[in-house]
């Protein structure tokens, strides 16, 4: 049984993933976080949840379960996670929570990734990429693992249990807006709704749209995003999962919004537009899938890129 000698703190920003045609591919790191704090105590790990975690059951956190499993024993003291990620909306919350897990595991039996200077600590780079392998592996796809990591705007690829990643090149004029019914879809259910395969033309077809997509987001180009985001390998299978994203898509639109596409495997959607657009975006988005009635409120807000991936905070 394991605790730290001093308190832990570390904080993993959100992601959002394919982009439409990016499917398991692009990734982006968004200004929304989970922040975990891991106390030391001679006592069975008690885990309290925060925030949107706060309907989950504590003892089923998938923080603490990768934590446990990467120490290979019981965790001792406190663990208190709280996060502004809406979970099962498409914005990587399972990435994030198996990420803080393994680096507290890392901190924990002394690894040098976080938690012995002041301030933000950046992953160690060998720590990092075998840290991503893992929870790549976990997730079974690398693209929020990656972003939510390293930071920023990525491809990223998981061939033969090799992990590949580059950062990409994202205007700062490009405005992005995030919203969601108050339903989830589950990753592992959008998955299994897909097809085994494609047509080659929509491969192709696939394959141009993204090239467009990342030739429009490195220069803000409205039209070539809005042609670009357009997908063939995983949409159309996905997006009647989500009640009212044609509403949403067509409100934000009105609202100013270049394009649409699912976040994630869904049900938030993420719009892309000018900056000063986004917040407006983001409400009319909401204010479409409000009439959902689910677990929880419809929401939406404007995001941003989060330059910096997962990184120890200062505790109190
Ligand atoms: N801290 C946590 N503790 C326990 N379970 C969590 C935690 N964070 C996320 N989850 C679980 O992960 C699941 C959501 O993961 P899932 O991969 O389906 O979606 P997501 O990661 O939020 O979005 P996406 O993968 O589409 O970007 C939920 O079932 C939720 O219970
Ligand atoms: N690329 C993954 C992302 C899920 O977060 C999928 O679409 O299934």
């Amino acid at each position: 049984m394991i605790a730290p000698s001093a308190t832990l703190q570390l904080e993993v920003p959100a992601s959002t993933s394919n982009l439409g045609p990016g499917y398991d591919v692009l990734g982006l790191a968004l200004d929304r976080y989970l922040t975990v704090r891991w106390e030391p105590g001679d006592h069975p790990l008690r885990v309290e949840l925060g925030g949107t975690l706060g309907r989950l059951d504590p003892d089923r956190d998938l923080v603490r379960a990768s934590l446990e499993e990467a120490l290979g024993e019981p965790a001792l003291g406190v663990l208190d996670v709280r996060s502004t990620v809406p979970v099962a909306r498409g914005l990587g919350s399972s990435a994030a929570a198996r990420i803080a897990g393994r680096l507290l595991a890392l901190a924990a039996r002394g690894g040098a990734a976080i938690g012995e200077r002041p301030g933000p600590a950046r992953v160690e780079r060998e720590v990092r990429e075998s840290l991503l392998l893992q929870v790549a592996r976990a997730e079974g796809h690398p693209d929020n693992a990656v972003p939510s990591v390293v930071g920023g705007f990525v491809a990223a690829s998981l061939d033969d249990d090799t992990l590949r990643w580059t950062p990409l090149p994202l205007s700062p004029s490009v405005g992005m807006a995030f919203a969601a019914p108050g339903v989830e879809v589950r990753t592992d259910d959008a998955r299994r709704a897909l097809p085994a395969s494609v047509t080659h033309a929509d491969a192709v077809a696939n394959g141009a749209r993204l090239a467009q997509l990342l030739a429009g987001l490195a220069r803000a180009d409205g039209d070539q995003i809005a042609w670009g985001l357009h997908d063939r390998l995983h949409t159309a299978w996905r997006w009647p999962l989500v009640p009212e994203a044609d509403a949403a898509r067509g409100a934000a639109l009105d609202a100013g919004a270049w394009g649409v596409a699912l976040s994630g495997s869904g049900s938030g959607l993420l719009a892309f537009g000018p900056v000063a657009r986004m917040d407006e975006v983001a409400e009319a988005m909401r204010t479409a899938f409000a009439p959902v009635s689910g677990s929880e409120p419809a929401c939406g807000f404007a995001v941003r890129r989060a330059l910096v991936g997962a990184a120890a905070t200062r505790g109190d």
